[in-house]
């Protein structure tokens, strides 16, 4: 990404990083099926999945000297600060040889987009947002069985208030630009996939 690709040349695994990959963001509230259904669009259209909130929660299981500070605010349901977070995306871009990219749970909020947009000058080709009910949101996560602190009823609510107010205003934002992809979340895993299908076919070479 930008200058961090200057700066390094190349990547963690010897391989030179695109200079503008190709960026997908992936929206929609807390349990909608973001990180689901990116899993099938790496089997099926080869791009790299990059979940914003696992970046944060392995810098926590990592000891840095960030991780009290962001464990504290994932328990709240708080967004951390875009450098934290921009910081942990760099990277793992840099340590990929893909030139395509799904990035999941970013932007949160108009601080993360706007210092997306200054550090990298990355503009994303398009957005997905899944759309789906809180009351099913809400039973999807108290069943996920994960072990997240932040899949209790009480961080939950937290979560989707900050949903309402801070991360639809940027799915609004690029939606005015003509962006946002909105597909409906509250059916099974397998037809939403089919839907997302159609949008990534035609954009994709690989597709099968
Ligand atoms: N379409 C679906 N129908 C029923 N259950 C689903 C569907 N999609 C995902 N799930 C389940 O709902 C839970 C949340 O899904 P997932 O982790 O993909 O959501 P998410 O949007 O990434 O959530 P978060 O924002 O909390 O990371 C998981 O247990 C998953 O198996
Ligand atoms: N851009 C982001 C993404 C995530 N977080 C924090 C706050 C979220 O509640 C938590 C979990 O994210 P998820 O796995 O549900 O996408 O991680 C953030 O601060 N900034
Ligand atoms: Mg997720």
């Amino acid at each position: 990404m930008g200058t961090v690709v200057e700066a390094s040349n190349k990547g963690a695994n010897g391989s030179i990083p695109q200079k503008n990959p190709t960026v997908v963001f992936v929206l929609g509230g807390p349990g909608s099926g973001k990180g689901t259904q990116c899993a099938n669009i790496v089997q099926h259209f080869g791009y790299t999945h990059l979940s914003a909130g696992d970046l944060l929660r392995a810098e926590i299981k990592s000891g840095s000297e960030n991780g009290t500070m962001i464990q504290n605010m994932i328990k709240e349901g708080k967004i951390v600060p875009s450098e934290v977070t921009i910081k942990l995306l760099q990277r793992a871009v840099e340590e990929d040889g893909n030139d395509k990219f799904l990035i999941d749970g970013f932007p949160r909020n108009e601080e993360n987009r706007a210092a997306f947009e200054n550090v990298t000058g990355i503009e994303p080709a398009f957005v997905l947002f899944f759309d789906c009910p809180e009351e099913e949101m809400e039973r999807r996560l108290l069943s996920r069985n994960q072990g997240r602190e932040d899949d209790n009823i009480e961080t939950i609510r937290k979560r989707f208030r900050v949903f309402l107010e801070s991360s639809l205003p940027v799915i609004n934002y690029y939606d005015a630009k003509a962006k946002v992809c909105k597909i409906d979340a509250a059916r099974p895993v397998e037809e939403v996939f089919e839907t997302v299908k159609a949008i990534f076919a035609p954009k994709n070479a690989k597709a099968d």
